[in-house]
């Protein structure tokens, strides 16, 4: 199916800073329609900065993001142009679901029957009647994408939509998900975790203090990992993958070479003159590639002495 066609996001060097705190900084990425992009960064790293410089909530201080060259301020139709999901505490807990997106429909002239069909799409047609305050957390995520969607908008732009979802509400986000983006549509959603995210998403853009680390594919983010390589002038050899672009560190005798792939390291050695004794691309689980960007250690226990590169960051 293909009836609704998304616009791309483009976000151009853009920056944000809170007085001395830089949120965002030269940020550069587009996310395009029919696939959902993760937006992944630990907390702080700036994704709800990002998104609200892009919702026209808040002003960056240089750079600018916008959908297919339009600023928010600017589409004629942002309903129906771009949804976002409302944080869930904003509902009141006395109004049923369905009186709150009837509300949100006559506001902004939107046919009221829509209401009933945003409420069958997200799964809440036998709860819609019920006051909000007697939802668990899922039902009120699944009430946020339901206003996300009431004007039929080709982009959906949602902030942490699986923050607190059990593994069968997870489950249910990834099917959504992955529908709306099979209809054309435009569906950026951010994470700080990607293992909620992992399954429903095509491409990533991770962020870190503010800057781009990686975009994208998942399985790009795997195997751009680790080889382990050695040779008999290991210090000619650590020279030519340096030279090459990758960072390079000893461990147990060998070298490990991040940032090129195992032919690339092949290749510069090659280069150099140097025979090789070990070429081995190392297996790093997603999770791990992940961390190891954004600069957290996947071992707890290494976390408690911070080592002196960290302290130097
Ligand atoms: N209005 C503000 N005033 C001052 N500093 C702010 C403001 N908003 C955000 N920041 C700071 O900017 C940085 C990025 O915050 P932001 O909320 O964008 O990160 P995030 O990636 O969305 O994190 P989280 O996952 O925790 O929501 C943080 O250091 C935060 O303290």
């Amino acid at each position: 199916m293909d009836t609704m066609r998304g616009t791309s996001i483009e976000f151009q060097s853009i920056t944000k800073s809170f007085g001395a705190v830089k949120a965002v900084s030269n940020l550069s990425f587009t996310v395009e329609p029919g696939v959902v992009t993760g937006f992944l960064g630990p907390n702080g790293a700036g994704k709800t900065t990002t998104l609200r410089m892009l919702l026209g909530l808040v002003r960056p201080t240089s750079g600018t993001a916008t959908f297919a060259g339009a600023a928010y301020r600017d589409l004629p139709n942002p309903l129906s142009t771009v949804g976002t999901a409302l944080e869930a505490s904003s509902f009141h807990p006395g109004r049923t679901a369905r009186n709150h997106l009837r509300v949100y429909a006559a506001a902004a002239s939107i046919p009221r029957e829509r209401v009933g069909t945003v409420l069958d799409l997200v799964g809440l047609h036998d709860d819609a009647d019920r006051r909000v305050g007697g939802y668990s957390l899922g039902m009120r995520q699944r009430l946020g994408l339901a206003f996300a969607l009431i004007g039929d908008p080709g982009v959906l732009v949602l902030d942490e939509p699986t923050n607190g979802l059990d593994p069968e509400g997870i489950r249910w986000m990834r099917g959504f998900l992955r529908a709306r983006a099979a209809e054309g549509r435009t569906v950026l959603v951010s994470s700080h975790q990607l293992s909620e995210v992992q399954q429903s998403v095509d491409r990533v853009v991770i962020i870190t203090r503010g800057e781009a680390v990686y975009e994208g594919s998942l399985a790009g983010l795997e195997s751009g990992a680790r080889v382990r390589v050695s040779a008999v002038d290991q210090p000619a050899l650590a020279l030519a993958l340096i030279a090459a672009g990758a960072e390079v560190h000893p461990d147990a005798g060998v070298l490990v070479a991040t940032g090129l792939t195992a032919d690339e390291v092949g290749a510069a050695a090659l280069a150099a003159g140097i025979v090789l004794s070990l070429l081995a691309p190392e297996h790093v689980g997603l999770e791990e590639a992940f961390l190891g960007l954004v600069g957290a250690d996947p071992d707890p226990a290494a976390q408690v002495v911070p080592t002196a590169t960290e302290e130097a960051r």
